[in-house]
Order: C-alpha cells, then sequence, then structure tokens
C-alpha cells in the first residue's frame, strides 16, 4: 500500500472509530458487555487479518497494516469518548477532578488504599456540594439528598454498581424495581415482631457465649500471664460474634468462630473478597470482565469458592428437618412454594449470602466504633453504666428507653455509618431538580453518609463524638435531614429493629460485666489508620483490656 492509500486508510479507521462511540456506545450501558466486547472486536481483528494476508501473501506487511487500522480506529474511538466526556457531555459544567470526567478508572486509582470515604470528603472541601466524579456520576454532600434518592417519592434506581455481584442474584443487587419489590416482600415476612422475639433469643446465646469466652481471657490473663485483665482485639472478638450470629441467621447453624476464638476459613475469604469490591466498585465492567474471562484466578476464584460454599451450606440447611426460625426459613418457604425452581434457588443462595454481609459487616462496624468510644471516654462509659446497671438487660423495652445508650450508639451510626459511601442511585429518566440545579435522568447519584452526617451546617462540632446532641444538647442538632445510617424508603435497610436489638444488648451486656480500657499507649491508632470503606467499613484491629467488675 503507498504512503496517500495507507493515510486514507488509518482516517478512515479513525473516522469508523467515532463513529462507533457516537452510534453505539454513547447510549445505553456498557458495563456488563466487556467480554462481548472483546470477542467482537478479537474475531473482527483476526479476520482483518486473513483478508489482508490474502490480499499481500505476507504476513508481516499483513500485520503491521492491521496494526495500523486497529491502532487509527481505537485512537479515533477514545479520542471522540474522551472530547466528548469533557467538552459536549451534559454533566460537563458539573466542577470535579478532570480526570474523573474521563474515565472511572482515576477512582479506582484514588481508592487502592481503601479511603474512598476520605477521599470524597476532600473533594466536597476542594470542589463543593457537587461534584462530577464519573463521566455519568455526580457525588452530592448535602442534607436533603438522602429523602430526594430514597424518600416517599422516589424514582431513583439502584445504579450500575450493584452489577458488580451478578451472576449473583440478591436482593441488595436487585435492580430491576420489580424483581426487588417481590423478593422484598419475602423478606418482610421475616421481620415481623414475633420472628424478632426468636431471633432475640440466638442473639443472647452468642452475646453471653462472646461475654463468657472474654471473662475465661481474664482468668487466663490473671493466672498465666498476672496480669490484670484480658487484652483482646474487639475487632475480631465482635467481627466473630456478629458473624456467628448470622450464620445461624443464614445457614442454621454457628460458624464456632467465638468457641475457636479464630476466624472460619471460608469467612475470611468473604472478608478479603469485600476488600476487592471495595477497590473495583468505581469500575464495576471491570470485575466483570475479570469474572468472566479468568473466573480461577486469585480473588476471583476465592470469591466462587465462596459462594460455593454458600450453596454447600444451603443444601444442608434444606436438608435440615422440623422448622427453624431463621430468617432464612422465609426464603426457603417461598422456594419451595414455587416449586424448588432452579432459578429461585439462585435468589436463595445470593440471598443467604445476604445475610452474612448485610447483617454482620453492619453491626460489627458500630459495636467496634461503640467500644472504642467507651474506652476513649470514660465519663461516657460510667453514664451508660449508671443508666443500665440496675435494669433488667434482657427485657427488651427496658432496653429501648435507655436514653443515654439510644444516644450513643446514634452517634456512633452518625460517626461510622457502616455503609460510608455506598447506596449508589441512578436519576428517573425525566432528570431531578435539586437545589434549583437540573440533573438528567440515567446519572448515578452517589450520596456519602460518612461525609452528609458530618456536615457542620448539620451539626455543631461535627467531627466529635457528643451523644448528649441526642438527648440534653439537641441545639446541637441543626439539621437532622441527612441522618439515614440505615438509608431509607424501599431499598433502606430491612434489618434496622434486629441490628438495635442486637447492638443494645452486646454494648449493656459487656459493660455490665467489664470496665473497658485502652491498652497502653494503644489510643486506636490502628482502628483508624487501617479503617477501610470496601462498601460496608472494615475497622482496624483495636486492643482493649477486659477487666470482670467488682
Ligand atoms: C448497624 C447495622 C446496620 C446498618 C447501619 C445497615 C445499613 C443498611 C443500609 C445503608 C442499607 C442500604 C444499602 C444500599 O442501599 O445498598 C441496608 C440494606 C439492607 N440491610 Fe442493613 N444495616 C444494618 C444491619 C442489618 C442487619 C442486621 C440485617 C439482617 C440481615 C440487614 C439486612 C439488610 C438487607 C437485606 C438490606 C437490603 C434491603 C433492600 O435492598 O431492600 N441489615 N442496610
Amino acid at each position: 500500500m503507498d504512503c496517500e492509500a495507507s493515510s486514507h486508510v488509518s482516517l478512515g479507521a479513525a473516522l469508523l472509530g467515532v463513529l462507533s462511540h457516537l452510534t453505539i456506545f454513547i447510549r445505553g450501558e456498557w458495563h456488563m458487555q466487556g467480554r462481548a466486547i472483546i470477542t467482537t472486536y478479537s474475531f473482527l481483528t483476526i479476520a482483518l487479518l486473513c483478508a489482508e494476508y490474502c490480499r499481500v501473501n505476507d504476513f508481516s506487511s499483513a500485520i503491521r497494516a492491521v496494526w495500523h487500522v486497529t491502532g487509527s480506529y481505537a485512537a479515533g474511538l477514545f479520542s471522540s469518548i474522551i472530547i466528548y466526556r469533557k467538552y459536549f457531555h451534559r454533566l460537563r459544567h458539573f466542577p470535579g477532578p478532570p480526570l474523573a470526567a474521563i474515565t472511572k478508572l482515576w477512582h479506582v486509582w484514588k481508592v487502592l488504599d481503601g479511603k474512598n470515604h476520605l477521599l470524597l470528603d476532600e473533594l466536597f472541601k476542594n470542589y463543593g456540594s457537587v461534584i462530577r466524579t464519573g463521566p455519568e456520576e455526580l457525588t452530592i454532600i448535602n442534607a436533603a439528598i438522602p429523602h430526594i434518592i430514597d424518600g416517599q417519592k422516589g424514582q431513583f434506581t439502584k445504579a450500575t454498581f450493584y452489577d458488580i455481584f451478578l451472576p449473583n442474584l440478591t436482593i441488595t443487587a436487585a435492580r430491576n424495581v420489580d424483581d426487588h419489590d417481590a423478593r422484598r416482600r419475602i423478606w418482610e415476612r421475616g421481620f415481623s415482631p414475633k420472628s424478632l422475639t426468636v431471633y432475640e433469643e440466638r442473639i443472647i446465646h452468642y452475646a453471653e457465649l462472646l461475654s463468657t469466652q472474654i471473662e475465661n481471657l481474664v482468668y487466663e490473663g490473671d493466672s498465666i500471664n498476672n496480669c490484670k485483665g484480658a487484652i483482646i482485639n474487639i475487632t475480631d472478638w465482635i467481627s466473630w460474634f456478629s458473624f456467628d450470629v448470622m450464620g445461624e441467621f443464614a445457614f442454621s447453624r454457628s460458624f464456632r468462630m467465638l468457641q475457636d476464638r479464630k476466624w472460619h476459613s471460608k469467612i475470611r475469604l468473604l472478608v478479603d473478597g469485600l476488600g476487592a469490591v471495595g477497590a473495583v466498585s468505581p469500575v464495576p465492567w471491570l470485575a466483570q470482565l475479570g469474572m468472566s474471562i479468568r473466573p480461577r484466578m486469585f480473588l476471583a476464584k476465592d470469591w466462587l469458592s465462596l459462594l460455593q460454599w454458600c450453596r454447600e451450606c444451603m443444601d444442608e440447611r434444606l436438608q435440615m428437618k422440623g422448622e427453624r426460625s431463621d430468617v432464612s426459613h422465609w426464603l426457603v418457604d417461598a422456594y419451595i412454594k414455587n416449586g424448588s425452581q432452579q432459578a429461585d434457588r439462585a435468589w436463595l443462595d445470593g440471598d443467604a449470602a445476604t445475610v452474612i454481609v448485610a447483617g454482620s459487616g453492619t453491626v460489627s462496624v458500630v459495636l467496634t466504633f461503640a467500644f472504642y468510644h467507651l474506652a476513649r471516654d470514660p465519663p461516657q462509659r460510667d453514664r451508660l453504666f449508671k443508666e443500665i446497671k440496675d435494669i433488667d438487660i434482657y427485657d427488651r423495652s427496658q432496653l429501648q428507653n435507655c436514653t443515654n445508650l439510644n444516644a450513643f450508639i446514634n452517634e456512633t451510626l452518625r460517626l461510622y455509618p457502616p455503609v460510608p459511601t455506598g447506596g449508589n442511585r441512578t436519576t428517573p429518566p425525566t432528570g431531578v431538580t435539586i437545589n434549583n440545579e437540573y440533573i438528567p435522568g440515567g446519572v448515578t447519584i452517589v450520596a456519602p453518609k460518612y461525609s452528609i452526617h458530618r456536615l457542620e451546617s448539620s451539626y455543631a462540632s461535627a467531627d466529635h463524638f457528643i451523644p448528649e446532641r441526642w438527648t440534653t444538647r439537641q441545639d446541637m442538632v441543626k439539621d437532622n435531614r441527612g441522618f439515614a445510617p440505615f438509608s431509607l424508603g424501599k431499598f433502606g435497610c430491612i434489618g434496622k429493629s434486629l441490628a438495635m436489638i442486637e447492638m443494645r444488648f452486646v454494648i449493656a451486656l459487656l459493660l455490665k460485666k467489664f470496665k473497658i480500657e485502652f491498652q497502653g499507649s494503644d489510643k486506636g491508632e490502628a482502628l483508624f489508620a487501617d479503617l477501610k470503606d470496601q462498601f460496608t467499613f472494615a475497622p482496624g484491629d483495636l486492643l482493649l483490656r477486659f477487666r470482670l467488675r467488682e
């Protein structure tokens, strides 16, 4: 091919790239098509290579020519995408980091350290309350936003992020509103007041086991090391407790972590797998691509092995004779009544895994930070102890009426919402107007609770832990609309009441029995240094000294 012909071909290929963007890729969602796109382009490249080889009868010239054409095509395609996103996109006038407007990969790079909550907070300080954090994404940090996206009138749907869990089917990831509503109706049967009373017995059982194990460690510490009390990593112990409880609710079996005083290998996989979800959550297409192309590699392999284990646990659960009063009972019931169809089995497995993840990774965060503040703030600890020491903590209604305890939990939920930045939604097709600003349809809205809960315009001394703002110092709450640790509306947390029962009881039980203090010079530095946002918060280690009260 002479030089002129070659440059015509390159120009044609580049124009074709621009055209593919403007006519095909500019529309709709493509994050689930990664594999199909790669297969199609590979096929076309090979076909082109064969055709060129037949024409010139020389392999290296054919490769050079195809390389030229594909390079030009890619240059046209990506230049068009970049120019469009930067200068013509409907979100172009929103401020934000320049690279964010072009690709979400900048976000992956930025959150490799797992500190997405801090990143979004910093962006808020630099760019204001509405920030373009992706080509099709706005992060909005404003007290009104939780009610706008999830309130009664909310027409918003779950955003593309949730497809990261596919092909796993679960209520949390159901983006189709009808599928979600149908699943939610089944779940709701498992959270009736009657069911909660039954679950409470299980919670009490495991909380007592936690308390007994700590007591054993205190005796072991006193006699073996001759040190006063037990120094324990509360982050681990609280996680073991909450996963053991959810094992009961999902599969009617304990993971025996409290008993064995160590992590169950599969639960460890789960925690590590969620770390990976945190890292790739800004680009669900990358996660899907990894899963479909290399399902047997690295974390994808661990994740699949975990799902397989959940399936096996559910097989055992289905074999159990007699009625089981766990959360899965209602999911299993629906599965059997529907004729035990394979499609329903996928929902059953996915939702059982959801019970474990949604029920443990959240409660454990609040309890860990609650114990951190109990150790850090002796006057708060003494005030709580005074409130609970003479009541029957096994009587749920008495605990429910403990105003200081409730305020303490609320303040922990405010500063450390277990889902700190997640809960992305998509605007309805007609778009919405927020604070006099029109936002078009189909845009992802991120409303990070971590930052919204720390707005100075909403809470006086917002970064400080002051439980009194919920009791005697209500003047310190200026605008409470943004407080939504459990989210709101039809996608809001279904386990809120269960979680509150669990958190109140564990705090009351351990506080009544133990004196809780920091250990030596460790004042919780690792807890914060290693704190990661991986959809739910994953706190670092926290060593505390537990001593028996006289
Ligand atoms: C402190 C404890 C908890 C907090 C702060 C919390 C918070 C949340 C939040 C923010 C959401 C919305 C997530 C989203 O939009 O993607 C959610 C959903 C959910 N939570 Fe919780 N949660 C807690 C405990 C629990 C417990 C104990 C369970 C029981 C198994 C549970 C089950 C669920 C389920 C099934 C959903 C999905 C609801 C739906 O999509 O309709 N959560 N939770």
